[in-house]
């Protein structure tokens, strides 16, 4: 994106926009002082010439870097601070640019399918059922997809992610890939760098409650859990068990938090908690919420312009009920208190997706969710025989990967498929890991690609 000469009202939006991030971050008398001291720029419409995006974050940084030098904020703080607002601050812009475009849609009301989507694979959300969803969408039109090295099916998680762990990557104005949502410890400035500019950011949370309870079944074994009794012994215990820089910590308090790149080891306070959510929504363009998982998939497919028939799925990673536990009212607000950061991010967020499905319309929303549960239904029959165990599965290649002590369900396919539905009927249920090996052989012989990463391209 370039930045037209004179375009004073694009700069006096942003202006109002990133003053507010900077006052979050750096908090309001700082801001006050800075202003005062004449170190920042002005809204006036004459201070910035034609410049890139970057150029132009690059002169606000500078500017802050100055100012905080001047408050006395200096070294890892000040690198902390300069690192948040970048990313926010591209954000920021790279939203401006997408909404002069109008995001895709023409001036008709009908819009083109959006194929440059970034996805971040929260843990134990359904994000297994969404990736399977956009496997399937770029399967199907070939485009490619950005995949960990070494035939990995995360980016080195549990650290922060890094484009040196992207398959193929190659810096530069190129950005090779149309979709990434493999797990990892979300970088938006590293993500940028791989991804096209006009690339749709979405991603998924869960009720803490459950989501614990569930990662708890799976993660049983490793770190920070193998040695608690219970759930219930773990929460009692929490400080015996629980150290922040333990082995696999970040599955055992504030998982979503620790996923987005943020501090799950933070501290619940008020600002915090409204930093949080800013930052979250600054940089995700839709938030799902799992509890309302087909709601999310109307909502999903509007924002990208795709059909119910491209979000049509059925859920993967599944427990048995056998593994499953009811949790006590006592659990539960335990859970809830341990994990208060994931808490008010869910909150917020919950609260954000009702009021898009209140924008949606709730009559259009439920109508549309009938449909895709029709369809769904319909697809069934034609597809399954059933959810079984895994130990009772006849497909073995099939088998999703086990852990802890959660049984995963896997799914029968109904015997003599006609082979036009075969293929389909197979890749709705393939899990994971085996989706990714066979989507991964299948780029290693396909074309380079290169997507100019500065302009919209579909
Ligand atoms: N469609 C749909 N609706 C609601 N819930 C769903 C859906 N699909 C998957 N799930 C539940 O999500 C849990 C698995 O999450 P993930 O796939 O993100 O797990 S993982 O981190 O990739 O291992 C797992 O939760 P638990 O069963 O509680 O463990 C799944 O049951």
């Amino acid at each position: 994106m370039v930045l037209k000469q004179g375009s004073s009202d694009f700069r006096c939006l942003n202006f109002k926009k990133v003053f507010f991030v900077v006052s979050l971050l750096f908090g309001i008398s700082f801001v006050t002082r800075m202003l005062a001291v004449g170190e920042f720029w002005r809204c006036n419409g004459h201070l910035l010439p034609t410049q890139t995006t970057q150029q132009y974050i690059g002169k606000l940084l500078q500017a802050l870097h100055n100012v905080s030098q001047l408050n006395n904020i200096h070294g890892t703080e000040q690198r902390e601070l300069l690192g948040k607002s970048e990313l926010i601050l591209k954000r920021i812009l790279d939203l401006e640019d997408k909404k002069s475009k109008e995001n895709g849609k023409t001036v008709k009301g009908s819009c083109t399918p959006h194929r440059h989507i970034f996805f971040l694979k929260t843990h134990k959300t359904g994000s297994s059922t969404i990736m399977n969803i956009l496997f399937r969408f770029g399967d199907l039109r070939n485009l490619s997809f950005a995949h960990p090295t070494n035939g990995n099916s995360q980016f080195n998680y549990p650290s922060y992610f890094s484009s040196r762990f992207v398959d193929g990557f190659v810096p530069g104005n190129c950005s090779m890939f149309h979709i990434m949502c493999q797990h990892m410890r979300f970088q938006f400035t590293e993500v940028d760098n791989v991804m096209p500019r006009d690339t749709f950011y979405f991603t998924i949370l869960r009720n803490p409650i459950s989501q614990m309870e569930s990662s708890f079944s799976y993660y049983k074994s490793i770190g920070v859990f193998s040695k608690a009794k219970s759930l219930e012994d773990f929460l009692h215990n929490a400080s015996k068990y629980y150290e922040s820089k333990g082995l696999s910590r970040n599955y055992a308090k504030n998982l979503m938090m620790f996923d987005m790149g943020l501090n799950p080891d933070g501290i619940s306070s008020n600002k915090n908690f409204q930093l949080n959510w800013r930052t979250v929504e600054t940089i995700f363009d839709l938030v799902l919420i799992t509890d309302y998982f087909d709601e999310s998939l109307v909502l999903l497919k509007d924002a990208l312009c795709w059909t119910l028939e491209d979000v049509l799925s059925f859920p993967l990673n599944t427990r048995s009920n056998s593994t499953k536990k009811n949790l006590s009212k006592e659990t539960q607000d335990m859970i809830k208190s341990w994990n208060e950061l994931d808490w008010q991010l869910y909150v917020y967020f919950n609260h954000s997706f009702w009021n898009r499905v209140d924008m949606y319309g709730r009559e259009k929303m439920q109508r549309e969710v009938e449909e895709l549960r029709k369809l769904r239904a319909q697809i069934s029959m034609t597809c399954l025989e059933g959810e079984v165990d895994p130990e009772k599965m006849q497909d073995k290649s099939l088998k999703p990967y086990q852990s802890g002590i959660a049984r995963i369900l896997g799914y029968n396919l109904k015997p003599a498929l006609e082979q036009s539905n075969k293929l389909m009927c197979q890749r709705m249920v393939t899990p994971e890991l085996q989706y990714t090996k066979l989507l991964v052989q299948k780029q290693s012989k396909s074309k380079y690609y290169c997507i100019e990463k500065k302009e919209s391209i579909t």
